[in-house]
């Protein structure tokens, strides 16, 4: 199963080598301000999720949340001990 922490180490390796067709390189070349709003996206369909869709669904939304959370990490160059030392 996937980690948080190996996601990251996946995802900055895409960005490094930019493989065609990834989904993950588009996003970090599109910009903060589009990944912002992907970030209050996908946060509201947690949410909605939470109050109305049950658990899975609601598991499901987080890790897309997350996903996206890392694409800002990597578009602002935010490690991940930039952001544990704060935990
Ligand atoms: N975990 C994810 C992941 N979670 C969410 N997403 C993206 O977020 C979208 C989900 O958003 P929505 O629910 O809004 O669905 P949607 O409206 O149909 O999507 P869009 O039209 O907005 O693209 C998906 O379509 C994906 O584009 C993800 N994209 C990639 N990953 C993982 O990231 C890794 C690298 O992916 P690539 O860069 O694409 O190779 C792989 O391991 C993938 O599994």
């Amino acid at each position: 199963m996937k980690t948080f922490d190996d996601l990251y180490a996946e995802l900055t390796d895409k960005v490094a080598t930019r493989p065609e067709g990834s989904g993950t390189v588009a996003a970090v070349d599109a910009g903060v301000h589009a990944i912002g709003k992907k970030i209050v996206e996908e946060a509201a369909e947690v949410w909605m999720a939470a109050e109305h869709e049950g658990k899975e669904r609601t598991a499901e939304e987080i890790s897309q949340l997350l996903y996206h959370l890392q694409v800002l990490m990597q578009a602002c160059d935010i490690t991940l001990d930039d952001v544990y030392t704060h935990l």
